[in-house]
């Protein structure tokens, strides 16, 4: 059983790295659970606070859609009453049992055990529960493990979006909920795992993957550095018939043409001095599976060609082989370069572009995906380093919020993510804008990405920003403009030098 327990652990560690749906991830849990401890069936229920109820979210439940138990009913409303792990050989005889759910399904409970989920500040998030032990009752080495287990299990859900998509999860960042709310209610199915973003233009991107993550089609993906390019990929891979191969990802950039190839298609024994062994590539490694190309603007003219070869036909040879070989892999491709451009100027293959260019996804840069997606990733990132470094966060202040939304992210969601891991790390409880690690010269940059939208009037505010926020980012593009001279600036403002000195304090812009 140890061992057993420590196999499941880690086959539940695994999930996560992989960008199944959130509601597939529970739904294995629960699979995993109940195989582990020989039960017939298994529930997770989430605590919906609103209502006081809780949630059949994964459940071997062939006879209904969905159950809802109030807190005050049940076994499971106990366990999240009380926080109790309760082990019960013989549950119909016992005085918690909700008679009204096997009345409702026609299935005969016999034992049942159940334990509660606590996310990271031990607040109660769900329950998981599981019925009719094969061996006849549950021990209490199974109560043991469940409540392990439980642990481990909330801890995966809570690194998931599920919640917040939901609209149940409580958050930091006040008004990063609201969205859920506004926004149509996505499908659980629809929802991909730790990829978060409800605006238009990530739900345009969520929908597109859903639609090709079925297909066999190469899908050339698309955007600035640090959008998620790789993320999509992942979840293209981990959302098609192909999930259970290998993805197998090669960065174009980081190697010399020649040792991309040997990586890429392998070598022969004696294919070259040191080639004592004949070694199999990427692309063999990936059979069955996904082959993920990343920054493939950057690719030589000859491994070009060897790529369009393989695009179109699916074969390819070892270095210094002459065996045509054969692979079964579904090809991802991304760049953030203007491939057009290099078309145009003779860097990029033509045949090889419009193959690529079937299926485009274009992750829209951070800067355009409006306050409530930025909103929510400052919630998912703060939380995530926060359980990472072992630290507490418990507000984020309204400047800090207004820096973080007004500033441009060249760098993208990787600048967002790296900029809230160092501000959880040096925050005292409280994220405020001397925590944040915005360079002096992110205001410059801040400016400068402003000035594209002010420059021209704006037909469209992209990022939604608020009132007080415009405000705030046309001060500092003018303070720009008018190299930091404040009685200039207060005078195109039509506003008193005093009044554009307590603004430029209020919005920390000094
Ligand atoms: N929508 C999102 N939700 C949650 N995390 C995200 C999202 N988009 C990106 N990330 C995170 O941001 C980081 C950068 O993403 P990723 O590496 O996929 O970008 P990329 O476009 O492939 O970058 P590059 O072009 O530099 O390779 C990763 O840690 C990723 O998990």
């Amino acid at each position: 059983m140890a061992d057993n327990r420590h196999l499941l652990l880690l086959s539940l560690g695994e999930l996560i790295t992989q960008e199944i749906s959130a509601a597939q991830l529970v739904e294995r849990i629960v699979d995993l659970v109940v195989k582990l401890l020989e039960a017939d069936r298994g529930t997770i229920y989430l605590l919906d606070e609103g209502h006081g109820e809780l949630v059949s979210v994964a459940a071997h439940l062939p006879e209904i859609d969905e159950l809802r138990v109030p807190l005050s009913e049940g076994v499971a409303g106990h366990v999240a009453s009380t926080g109790e792990v309760v082990n019960l050989p013989s549950a119909r005889h016992d005085a918690r049992f909700w008679e009204a759910i096997d009345q409702r399904t026609g299935y005969q409970t016999e034992s049942m055990l159940a334990a509660p989920l606590w996310d990271a500040r031990r607040r109660l998030i769900g329950v998981v529960q599981l019925l009719n032990s094969k061996r006849g009752r549950f021990s209490e080495a199974d109560a043991a493990t469940l409540a392990d287990v439980a642990e481990q299990a909330a801890a995966l859900i809570e690194q998931t979006t599920l919640r917040h998509e939901l609209g149940w999860a409580s958050t930091l960042v006040e008004g990063s909920e609201e969205l859920a709310d506004e926004a149509p209610q996505l499908v659980l199915g629809e929802s991909f795992n730790r990829i978060v973003g409800q605006g238009p233009a990530m739900r345009g991107v969520l929908r597109d993957v859903q639609r090709v993550a079925p297909t066999d089609a190469t899908v050339l993906l698309r955007g600035e550095s640090g959008t998620g390019k790789s993320l999509i990929a992942r979840a293209l891979h981990y959302n098609s018939p192909r999930r259970d191969g290998p993805f197998v990802a090669v960065d174009c950039t980081t190697l010399p043409e020649t040792l991309i190839e040997n990586e890429l298609f392998g070598h022969e024994k004696g294919a070259y001095t040191g080639a004592d062994a004949t070694k199999r590539g990427r692309v063999e490694l990936a059979d069955g599976g996904t082959l993920f190309l990343d920054e493939i603007g950057d690719l030589s003219p000859v491994l070009q060609a060897k790529l369009l070869n393989l695009l179109q036909e699916k074969t390819f040879r070892r270095v210094g082989g002459n065996d045509l070989l054969r692979a079964d892999i579904r090809i991802l491709a991304a760049t953030n370069r203007d491939l057009e451009a290099s078309v145009e100027e003779g860097h990029f293959r033509e045949d090889l572009y419009y193959r690529l260019r079937v299926v485009q996804i274009e992750m829209p840069p951070l800067r355009q995906r409006g306050r409530q997606d930025l909103m929510q990733l400052v919630d998912h990132f703060v939380e995530a380093a926060a359980k990472r470094h072992g630290r507490r966060v418990d507000r984020i202040t309204e400047e800090a919020m207004a820096m973080l939304l007004g500033y441009g992210w060249p760098g993208n969601v990787r600048e967002l993510e790296n900029c809230l891991e160092s501000a959880v790390i040096f925050s005292d409880g409280e994220i405020s804008p001397s925590t944040l690690p915005l360079p002096q010269q992110g205001r410059t940059r801040k400016i400068r990405a402003l000035g594209s939208q002010t420059d021209a009037p704006p037909d469209r505010f992209v990022d939604e920003p608020s009132l007080a926020e415009l405000e705030a980012r046309y001060i500092a593009w003018l303070l720009g403009e008018y190299d930091g001279n404040r009685s200039a600036c207060a005078r195109v403002l039509g506003i008193g030098r005093n009044t554009l000195l307590r603004k430029i304090r209020e919005y920390g812009l000094e």
